[in-house]
Parts: structure tokens; sequence; C-alpha cells
């Protein structure tokens, strides 16, 4: 039918502006005007994280500690001290990421290597989809735990 989107969008109703907008299925970018090709796919994205878990992550057992009992107020708390320590030049996120990340990518200084929509948490993905490379995040909250990152490509 005439009326076909290429491959890979979505046509959305905008209220406020009362007329015909196009979502990216991929990369959720959106656009006004009607798209003519194929949507592009996700850019793979890369970065490094430091994870503290606690009692309520989905599995709070790490190669650092068999059975993880702190509160998310605490692993915020701790999390907030490495944070610190990473913009006051005191320590690298490699060394600390190394050290005190409760993911198994602590022993790649934290690095998970490259990704692309769909394949890691979804406040983890958009966190590190919304950063510069080598920006350091704020906190970001998964299931997992609380995590900061440091978006490498
Ligand atoms: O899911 C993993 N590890 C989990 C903890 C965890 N949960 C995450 C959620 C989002 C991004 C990274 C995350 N790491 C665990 O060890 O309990 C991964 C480990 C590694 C190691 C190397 C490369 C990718 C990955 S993803």
């Amino acid at each position: 039918m005439a009326d076909d989107l290429p491959e890979g969008w979505e046509k959305r109703m905008s209220r406020s502006a009362g007329k015909e907008y196009y979502l990216n299925q991929h990369t959720k970018e959106i656009q006004w005007d009607r798209p003519t090709a194929p949507a592009e796919k996700a850019a793979m994205v890369q970065c490094s994280h430091l994870l503290v878990k606690h009692r309520d992550s989905r599995r709070p057992s790490s190669w650092r500690e068999e059975n993880i009992t702190r509160s998310k107020e605490e692993a915020i708390k701790i999390l907030k001290g490495y944070r610190d320590q990473i913009t006051s030049g005191q320590a690298t996120f490699e060394e600390l990421a190394s050290q005190f990340s409760d993911c198994s990518s602590a022993k790649r200084g934290g690095d998970l290597g490259p990704f692309g929509r769909g394949q890691m948490q979804k406040p983890f993905e958009d966190a590190t989809y919304s950063m510069k490379v080598g920006e350091l995040s704020d906190i970001v909250d998964t299931d997992s735990g609380v995590h900061i990152i440091l978006r490498t490509a």
C-alpha cells in the first residue's frame, strides 16, 4: 500500500503539535519528516562501570562477597565515595572498579565491551546512550544494584 513506511519506522501522532511524526524503532529517535529510507540501526556504544550491589539486588552475591546484605542507601553512599575519589583525581575509575565492583567485569577494570540497544538493562542502556564519550555518570539504578558509568566509545 502506498502508505507503507520504510523498514524500522513507526508513525506516531503528536497531540501537542497536532501532527504526525516518525519514530526510529532502532535508535528511538524521532523526526517530523516522513522517512524515505530504512531506519538506521542503533550505533554500538562502550562503557566501563562500577557496580555496588545491595540486599535488594536481583542477585545479592558477587566475586567479592558471597552474601551481600548492605542496604541500598548504604550502597549509594559507598558509590558516591568512589565517584568523589575519581572526580578529585585520588584514584582512577579502572583502579576502583577492579577492586570494588560487584560485577564480574571488575576483572576488566569494569569494561563491558561494545553493546547495542536491547542488550543491557534499560536504565543502564539509556544512561550510556545519553552520555558523551569520556563522561562519568551520576548514580544509575538497575535491578542489579547501583552503578557509575564511564562511557569509553
Ligand atoms: O551482567 C553482568 N554481571 C552481573 C552484574 C551486572 N548487572 C549489570 C547491569 C547492567 C550493566 C552491567 C551489569 N553487570 C553480575 O556479575 O552479577 C555482566 C558481566 C559482564 C562481564 C563482561 C562483559 C559484559 C558483562 S555483563
